[in-house]
């Protein structure tokens, strides 16, 4: 294999848990097998398991240790590679085995003898014995100095020259920071389904229980089109002073907590703050037209529009069920004026295997289709659909059998969008490896293409959340602004400076992975549709 023969594009099939990866020999072998197929176009989530499943438990940690951090010190190892040797070195098993190397000498504290002598004899495994003194001469040179190259390694950015280049075209001011911290491990933040319990009780059972964490509230601020006063609501997650293993987390099995990013955790408040206000404002107007108090009772229409494997999925349903008498989705059974309201969510995603994970992990939470319709509290009729949302019109007839009026159906849409995911290459460092320039135009039209199509399904009032882990503009505010320009009828609502999470855009926030304990990189913009 030669060096410049990297990476393919990711498809969903490298996805797949990798089973022609060859896992036999020494855990170092191993990780260089996964850190090569990595670059072959698998992803690291596809080579984890099998390679730590191969191995004792003893091992496990280190393992996965010198696989992401690697992965996350990748390409300043590279440069730092080539700054040391003095041909070009092309065989990529080679370079991986020295970067492998180098991350025990730098990074990993291993002894020095043994991070040289293992890493030759991996070589040697790997059956590039002829390269072993190559990577013997390298790495003993590295070792006599170990501060100054990982000064040198520190003091660049650890991202492929195209992407450092587009960030520091996008966050001038935040470069720094911003480089630095996607070459950090992202903390391990919960989520609690306060459908069962308080985040707060939940906070003193982990404590109880020895697992250090704390409490963030974000605090999200909308000023709303149709009212002179801003709406607020706080979102609370925990945030673990270590990660841990899900198995130590109590009552994690019964659905309490779920693993979900703090910034991630804020769509599902967000796109409920918007319905709530709708809601509101139709029965305004319903009681204004003196309307009888029946016909107030009606069908809302959600669609959660890329939902595998199911997280914001999971956290609005927890939010719709959770047992508020006040709100406008509780089910009263003394109530006979039958003001409440029926809630319809569809789940799309266009990949199979991806929506068998959204019924495992409502399984596990309890809200499965017959979990919500057994329900006493509220009245929600879940369907999950495998569609593409480019072309999907609200799972029945063909776009040109509907009249625009028609497939205006949707009160509230979340849309997760399919992007490049540059905002959370802290968790997913292979990320950094496998995604390609060209990525990012194909990406920001897939983008297009399914904000086009769903658009025309939102009703006149309703709301569309626009959200995306990624942080390059031609994904968030400039496809905003592109999106607005190309639609009269939307109109982006103000996430105000009330706001204690992200930076305000010219269209929507934006969340920067900027220090090893904050959330990861995620854009979000509320559009609501007028009548035209
Ligand atoms: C960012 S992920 C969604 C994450 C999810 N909302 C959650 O919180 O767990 C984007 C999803 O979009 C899906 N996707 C990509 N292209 C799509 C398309 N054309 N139609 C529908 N879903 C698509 C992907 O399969 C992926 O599951």
């Amino acid at each position: 294999m030669r060096h410049n023969a990297t990476a393919s594009k990711s498809t969903n099939n490298h996805n797949k848990p990798s089973s022609n990866l060859k896992m036999t020999g020494s855990v170092r072998v191993r990780v260089i097998r996964s850190l090569l197929a990595i670059q072959q176009g698998q992803s690291l989530s596809s080579v984890l398991d099998p390679l730590l499943n191969s191995l004792h438990d003893g091992d496990k940690g280190f393992a996965h240790a010198l696989l992401l951090t690697t992965l996350r010190q990748w390409h300043a190892l590279a440069r730092l590679l080539d700054s040391l040797a003095d041909n070009p070195i092309d065989e990529i098993e080679v370079r991986t085995a020295i970067q492998v190397g180098l991350v025990q000498l730098l990074y990993l504290e291993v002894a020095d003898h043994a991070a040289i002598h293992e890493t030759v004899e991996a070589t040697k495994e790997i059956e590039f014995a002829r390269a072993s003194g190559l990577v013997n001469a390298i790495l003993r040179k590295v070792a006599k100095n170990t501060n100054k190259f990982r000064k040198k390694c520190d003091k660049n950015h650890s991202l492929p020259n195209w992407l450092a280049y587009q960030l520091k075209q996008d966050w001038s001011d935040e470069y720094a920071a911003l480089t630095q911290g996607l070459r950090q491990p992202a903390p391990m933040f919960l989520r609690v389904n306060t459908a069962i319990k308080s985040t707060s009780e939940y906070q003193q059972i982990l404590t109880d229980a020895d697992i250090s964490n704390e409490l963030i509230e974000l605090s999200s601020d909308l000023q709303f089109t149709d009212t002179v006063k801003t709406t607020t609501s706080v979102t609370q997650a925990l945030r673990l002073e270590q990660s841990t293993a899900v198995s130590f987390l109590p009552q994690f099995a019964e659905g309490v907590a779920s693993v979900q990013d703090m910034h991630a955790q804020l769509a599902a408040p967000l796109i409920e703050l918007a319905l709530t206000n709708k809601l509101t404002n139709d029965n305004q107007l319903a009681d204004k037209n003196s309307q009888k108090e029946e016909s107030k009772a009606s069908t809302i229409q959600l669609l959660d529009a890329c939902a595998a494997p199911g997280g914001k999925l999971a956290h609005w349903l927890e939010l719709l069920t959770v047992d508020d008498e006040s709100s406008l989705f509780h089910v009263k059974p003394s109530d006979d004026t039958n003001r409440t309201n029926t809630i319809k969510l569809t789940a799309i995603d266009n990949e199979a295997s991806r929506i068998k994970r959204i019924h495992e992990n409502l399984a596990r939470l309890n809200l499965q289709k017959d979990d919500l319709e057994r329900s006493a509290k509220t009245d929600i009729k879940l369907d999950i659909v495998c569609a593409d949302a480019t072309t999907w019109q609200g799972g029945s007839e063909s776009k040109k059998q509907k009249s625009n009026q028609d497939r205006a159906v949707f009160d509230a849409i979340l849309l997760d969008s399919p992007c490049t995911a540059t905002g959370v290459i802290r968790r997913h460092p292979d990320i950094s490896l496998l995604r390609h320039e060209e990525d990012i135009a194909q990406t920001v039209q897939l983008q297009a293409q399914i904000l086009d199509n769903l658009w025309p399904q939102v009703k006149v009032g309703g709301y569309l959340l626009y959200v995306t882990c990624s942080i390059l503009k031609q994904e968030n505010v400039e496809q905003m602004q592109d999106f607005t320009a190309r639609h009269s009828d939307a109109s982006a609502i103000e996430l105000t400076e009330a706001c204690n999470w992200g930076m305000a855009q010219n269209i929507g926030r934006q969340c920067l992975p900027m220090d090893s304990d904050g959330g990861d990189g995620f854009y979000y913009a509320l559009l609501q549709k007028s009548a035209q």
